[in-house]
């Protein structure tokens, strides 16, 4: 559904250039619900603007929905919906008539666009607000118009920019409902998120991206597989314990401390139960002890940990 070779994109400033997106390979197949996941400035923006056809690429080539995106943008553009990050609505005007707007634009006659606009409303639970104006909407209602907005002229590409940001639980997990049910539907899904959760529980892959370049891509179990073995979580007291913590562990054998935040010390290995006490008399040794441990198994930010070097959970805040 997607296929990508070599994009790149650099913000050329006065002073400084930007690097957003840099030779990117990206294969996406018909049907999958695919995500992009990565911290703030990674690129994902970029490169979903890119496929859109709503930002010209410096390089590469790319195919999206069957046409080729540098030749064909317009058929690219008839193909596909976009959900961009902010609100797409108008507050004045309810989300029936925006829908009906929006089947217009997209070539529809006014009849035609009514009836799918009833529709849409009827298949996104929304007919208890849609004759209301849009700025009385909740932000998950929003969200959702969004959505709708973005799967009006059916799509077989839906592209979602951050669709879930800003959301209280509840509403996040409608929208996840909802990109579950047009995947259900026959629409292939493309989302970037920075939320790790999201990318773990609503994706069927996922590309992890740190400055402008895909580190790992592969479904949420696989790539935490990769990981391999477990992850200890060391806590302690104070930043000073912790880098101490670090120093001395750095120099057993078969151990890599992966995360020394600032309390906090995170370890990759093979097998958790029986690598505690190791540590443990390692620490007492050097006259230095945790507050607490925890054992885990790898996770999706253990996975961006592996590959960056560092936790995407502590750059976004809790996830
Ligand atoms: N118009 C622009 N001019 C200059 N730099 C830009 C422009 N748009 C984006 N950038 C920079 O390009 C990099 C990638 O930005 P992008 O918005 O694609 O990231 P992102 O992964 O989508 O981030 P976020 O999760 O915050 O939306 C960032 O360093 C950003 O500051």
């Amino acid at each position: 559904m997607i296929e990508a070779r070599g994009l790149r994109k650099t913000y050329r400033g006065r002073k400084v250039s930007v690097p957003a997106v840099r030779d990117l390979d990206l294969d996406v197949a018909e049907g999958e619900i695919f995500g992009f996941l990565g911290p703030n400035g990674a690129g994902k923006s970029t490169l979903m603007r890119m496929l859109t056809t709503l930002l010209p690429p410096d390089g590469g080539e790319a195919t999206v929905a069957g046409a080729d995106l540098r030749r064909h943008p317009r058929k690219v553009r008839r193909r596909i919906g976009y959900v961009a990050q902010g609100p797409a609505t108008w507050r004045l005007v309810t989300a029936c008539e925006e829908l009906v707007m929006q089947g217009r634009l997209h070539g529809m006659s006014k009849a035609a666009a009514t009836r799918r606009a009833a529709e849409v409303v009827d298949a996104l639970g929304m007919a208890d607000f849609a004759d209301r104006q849009c700025g009385t909407y909740s932000g998950g209602q929003r969200r959702r118009v969004d959505i709708a907005l973005g799967i009006v002229h059916e799509p077989v590409l839906l592209f979602l920019d951050e669709p879930t940001t800003g959301l209280d639980p509840a509403s996040r997990s409608d929208v996840w409902q909802e990109v579950r049910r047009q995947r259900a539907a026959g629409t292939t899904i493309f989302i970037t998120t920075h939320y790790l959760d999201e990318a773990d529980a609503l994706c069927d892959r996922v590309a992890v991206m740190d400055h402008g370049t895909v580190v790992a891509v592969g479904s949420p179990a696989e790539l935490k597989r990769a990981v391999g073995g477990d992850v200890v979580t060391l806590r302690f007291a104070d930043g000073t314990d912790a880098a101490t913590a670090a120093a001395v562990l750095a120099k057993e054998p078969g151990l890599q401390p992966v995360d020394a935040g600032r309390q906090r010390l995170r370890l990759h290995v093979p097998d958790g139960t029986t690598a505690i006490p190791g540590l443990l008399g390692a620490l007492h040794e050097a006259g230095t002890r945790p507050v607490a441990i925890e054992l885990h198994q790898p996770s999706l930010d253990d996975v961006f940990m592996a590959h960056t070097g560092r936790s995407l959970a502590d750059e976004e805040g809790p996830a």
